[in-house]
Parts: C-alpha cells; structure tokens; sequence
C-alpha cells in the first residue's frame, strides 16, 4: 500500500533538532488497523533495531510449529489441584460463615455510576452457589486506591445492582472490621450476603497486616477467593486470611482464570506468544524470566520498555525509565537470544509532550510497532498477556492495546490476563448499542444538531451520540461551532489526493469540477520545479468504515487541524488503488 505522498519526514515536534530529525510520517500500517482508533500524538520512530524487526521470525515460528506439531499439542486446559468452592459439600456451607474476597473493582462515574459491571457480574455464579446451599456470605473487596478512608471509594454504590444480579438484597456495613460488623454478621440469616466496606480504607490490606487479618478472618468460618484481579497481590484479605480460615479455596471465577492460565503456559498451542507490557520492569522481572523459558514469541510494551531502550544507548527523553535495572533489561536481551525466543520491543512511540521543556515522554507503542506486533500474533494460537502496551488510560495513548487486543488469536477465549482489558472497551461496543439508543435515546427528539466540535472525530464504534443517532434523527445538522471550524479546515487536501489518480478519498469534500483538480496537478508540479516541499498528509484521521466501504465514508478534518496545532498527522494511510 502505497501513501498519497512521498515518505517525507514532517517536522511537526517542537523546534528541538533532536526531536526533528526523529519524527517521521506513520506510512506503514494498514488502514484496518485504525478504523476505530484515531492517532492525534505525535510520533516518534526510534530506531531500535537490535530485536524489533525480527526477519527471521517467521522462520523462527516455522520451525517451532514444525517442531511442536510432532508432539501432537491441542489446547488442553490442565486442571489445578487446587480445592475450589465447587469441591465444598452442602453440610460444609449450610449455616456457615464464608468469607468471599472478591474484586469488585468495578468503574465509577463522578456521579458514582457504575460504567462497567463485568466484575460484579463474574463474581455472581460463586456468591450465588454459597447463598444456595445456605452460606452466609461476608462479601470483602477493594475500589480504587484509596489512601484511608475516602468516601468516593465507598462500596456503596455497588449495593444495588449487586442484589439485582443476586436476586436478594445485600446488606451494607459501613466498615470491614469492628463490633458494629460483628453484630451484622451474627444478625445474617443463611442464605444472605453482608457487602463489607472498602478493605483498603485500612492501610494494614496492603500490608498485609497479620493482625488485620485475623480481624477479618474472625468474621468467618470458611474462605473463598475469587478475587482474580487481585489475585497478584499478597494482601490481608487475599493472603493474610489464608493462614486463619480453613479451608481457605479458590471461587469459580478464580479457578477458571487459572485453569486457562496454567494450561496456556505449561501446554500451549505453539507458536505461543506473551504480551508483557505494564509500567514497571522491576514489577515483571520473574514473569519475563519465566516466560522466556516457555514462549516462542515475546512481545514488550508499556512504560518497562524505555529501560530497555537505555539499556541499548538509546534516547528516551523523559519516559519511564528504571536506572537501576539497565544490566537486567541487557540481560533479558541477551537470555531471549540464548532461548531462541523474538523479543519484539516496539520501534515507534507515541510521545507527548511533558512539562518538563526540553522533554518527551513515550506514551504508546506507534504504528510501526502496532504493525509488526500485529504481523507476529497472526503467527501464534495462543497468548498470554499482562499489562498494557501504552498509558490505555487516556484514549489517545489506548491504540496500542487496543489494536493488540483485537488481534488476539482466537480472542477472547484463548486469553488469559491479570489485566483486564474491559476499561478500554467502551460499553457500548460490547452491547447492541445502535438498538438500545435508537429505542432509548432518540426517541425523545424531533431533530439533532451536533455541535460537538470537540468530539466529532467520534464516530467510529462507540459515541452512538455523536453518529448513530443521525441514522434516527432527520434533519441532523451542524451546530454553529461545528459549522465554524469545519469551514476554518476546510479539507482542501482532498482535493488534491483525488488530482493524484488513484487515491481514494472515500466521501471526504473534494472540489469535483476539473479545473480544481487541474489546478491542484497544476499546483504539485509548480512546487516540485520550484523545489519547494509540497507536504500533504500521509495519513488521516478519518471516521466511519473507511476500508469496508469507501465510498460512503468522510473523512474529517482533524488531521488538518492537528497539523495546524503543530501536533502532528498520524491515523489511516491514504490509500492508492
Ligand atoms: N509508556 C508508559 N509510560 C508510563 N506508564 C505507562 C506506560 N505504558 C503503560 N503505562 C501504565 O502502566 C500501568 C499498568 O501497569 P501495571 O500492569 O504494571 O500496573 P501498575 O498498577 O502500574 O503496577 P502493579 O500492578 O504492579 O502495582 C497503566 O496504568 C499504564 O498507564
Ligand atoms: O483493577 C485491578 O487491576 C485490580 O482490581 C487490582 O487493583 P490494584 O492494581 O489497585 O491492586
């Protein structure tokens, strides 16, 4: 695929030569990969060649599936030998006290919303196989990290739906521990489920306080810990507990994340690939060690990466570095070699400026990367992840992950990860969203107008605000913001791509009449004999299905308003015939 213009390097980064001569124009991903992402960071290649490009890794692969195939390998799920709650017999539950550590670490809006309740919903089918054979359920968990006790951290709002999805209604109490939860508790009829406050207003859970364990374990005849989520971590409520309550067992939800996670990594189907990305090194060291052993395949990203770049000479501005782990990261490098394993570290970031003047800070791994990455888990037929691949936080840092995830053989079954990737799906894609607006929301209006300048590069799966609703609403019309700035970036580019034969420009606004595209020929030529740089963009940021369907499709301004912004053009390759 070939891109409108020559691949000529854009000086788009503030006036630092280094910054210059290390920005280039994003030409090499293809256009699928960002139908519903939009890149408005600036880009930053940075030639880390040792490992990233591997060009015998299809080779590589070849050979391990070769070598793989003779043993005969297919997906065995292995089962722990680990007691789970489905071992427990009636008469061990019936009118007993069972302490349920779950993660209930679900999303808030400032209201106290709750956004997304896919960890209420997975921690259901173990409350509700306890409370059926008549346990008393003490319901502990974790939100957000609160320092102390912080009332936006209350496990209140979760009251609600959790007795919906339970069928019963859940009591409340206002702390963890203390006499006025040991009255609750002894008031619970079997049967019932008692929501403990947020363990971590104690700053003895992170601890692991033994003391603060045994308060809690006091509440309980049994244990269950279902909290998957959290299970990385040796806290009082998930390890602590352990050495008070007997027996102390894994909930459903736990037992089947590890049957997943134990049968990938000690049977895979080959070639096997791990996804480590994360922000810390120093945090992953065991688990790169122990996957090197395993994997065929290993691919970095996230903040850890920019230890390994220094490691190799390389500049990293002011990203995320670990000084003290430079030899382990050379080392790690050196190891993946060793084991034949292609360790992929990304070759491009998305960096953002920082308030430090003479600083960038790697935020997410770029195209090039997304790219090869993308190439290398088409190869696999399972992979294991942890961690994201950027700061997925903030929608512009979330492509890398998001684009891996999509990417995943098999996805999402074959997957297993302590990260939860559900923060960065947005809701709506994950439920019939065009019906549920169409049925509830626009069915209040006569007629839209959409003056949501700020988010109008919005329409590609998940604002049914912005697109969706103009398929229910007639007229929808620009507000006069809208209107405004659409008129100051008049996308005169497009033009000009279409003067270029065999550019698709799919609906995007193109003066038809042939003089315009005359004079935009016309206009090429004359910059090129006065050795002017013409530079039109490479790539845009465009809305809608641009590659299924470009004839219906726009393609908006924002890459123009983002040049204009100093900020840089990255998003879909222009594509040629
Ligand atoms: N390039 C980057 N620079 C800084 N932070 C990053 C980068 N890429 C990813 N991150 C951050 O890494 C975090 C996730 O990392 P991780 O899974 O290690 O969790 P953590 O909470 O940081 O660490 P831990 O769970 O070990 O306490 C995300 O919050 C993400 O914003
Ligand atoms: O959301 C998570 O990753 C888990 O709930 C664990 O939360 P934590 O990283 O704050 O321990």
């Amino acid at each position: 695929m070939a891109s409108a213009t020559s691949h000529t390097s854009l000086s788009l980064l503030p006036s630092t030569s280094r910054s210059r001569s290390s920005l280039q124009a994003v030409a090499s991903i293809s256009s699928s990969h960002f139908q519903s992402v939009g890149f408005r960071a600036p880009l930053r290649r940075l030639g880390f060649s040792g490992t990233a490009v591997d060009p015998l890794l299809v080779l590589h692969v070849a050979a391990k599936i070769r070598g793989v195939g003779i043993k005969g390998v297919r997906g065995v799920v292995v089962s722990m030998a680990k007691k789970s709650v489905g071992d427990l017999k009636s008469e061990d539950l019936k009118g007993k006290k069972v302490f349920v550590r779950a993660d209930l670490n679900v999303p808030l809006d400032d209201n106290q919303n709750i956004t997304d309740d896919t960890r209420i919903r997975a921690a259901v089918p173990t409350i509700k196989h306890l409370i059926g054979k008549g346990a008393k359920v003490i319901l502990s968990s974790h939100l957000g990290r609160p320092k102390g006790v912080t009332p936006k951290y209350s496990l209140t709002p979760l009251v609600p739906r959790l007795s919906e999805l339970l069928g019963i209604k859940v009591e409340k109490a206002d702390d963890c521990i203390g006499p006025e939860v040991e009255k609750m508790v002894a008031a619970l009829p079997e049967g019932s489920v008692l929501l403990l406050e947020n363990v971590r207003f104690y700053k003895e859970e992170e601890k692991n306080d033994p003391e603060f364990a045994k308060k809690l374990a006091s509440l309980a005849d049994l244990y269950v810990n279902d909290a998957f989520g959290t299970a990385h971590r040796a806290h009082a409520s998930t390890e602590g507990v352990t050495k008070f309550l007997n027996p102390s067992v894994a909930g459903f939800l736990l037992q089947k994340e590890l049957d997943y996670l134990v049968g990938a990594v000690s049977n895979p189907k080959r070639p096997f690939a791990a996804i480590v990305g994360g922000s810390k090194v120093s945090s992953m060291i065991g688990v790169i060690e122990s996957l090197l052993e395993k994997c065929d395949i290993l691919l970095l990203g996230g903040g850890m990466i920019f230890t390994f770049y220094k490691a190799q000479g390389l500049s990293v501005g002011s990203s995320l570095v670990e000084e003290d782990k430079l030899a382990l990261a050379t080392s790690l490098l050196e190891k993946a070699k060793l084991k034949g394993v292609s360790l992929l570290l990304p070759t491009d970031v998305i960096v953002a400026a920082s308030g430090i003047p003479d600083g960038w800070m790697g935020l997410d791994i770029g195209p090039d990367s997304i790219k090869t990455f993308s190439d290398a888990l088409a190869t696999t037929k399972t992979v294991i992840w942890n961690g994201p691949m950027g700061v997925f936080e903030f929608d512009k840092f979330a492509v890398g992950t998001e684009v891996c995830r999509n990417c995943l053989p098999g996805h999402p079954k074959s997957v297993t990860s302590k990260y939860s990737l559900k923060p960065i799906v947005p809701r709506q894609v994950r439920t019939p969203w065009s019906q549920v607006w169409k049925e509830a929301s626009f069915s209040f209006a006569d007629l839209y107008a959409n003056d949501a300048f700020g988010t109008a590069h919005r329409a590609h799966a998940s604002h049914a605000s912005i697109e969706e609703v103009t398929k229910f609403l007639k007229p929808s019309v620009a507000g006069f913001l809208t209107h405004k700035v659409a008129q100051r970036y008049h996308p005169m580019i497009f033009t000009f791509y279409k003067a270029q034969q065999g550019h698709l420009v799919g609906s995007s606004l193109v003066e038809e009449d042939m003089y315009k595209l005359d004079l935009a020929t016309s206009l090429l030529e004359t910059a090129k004999s006065k050795g002017v740089s013409l530079l039109l963009p490479t790539d845009v940021f465009i809305i809608d299905k641009f590659a299924a369907d470009h004839a219906n499709n726009k393609v908006c301004s924002y890459a123009l308003l983002n040049y204009n912004r100093g900020l840089g053009i990255v998003g879909v390759n222009i594509n040629r015939n």
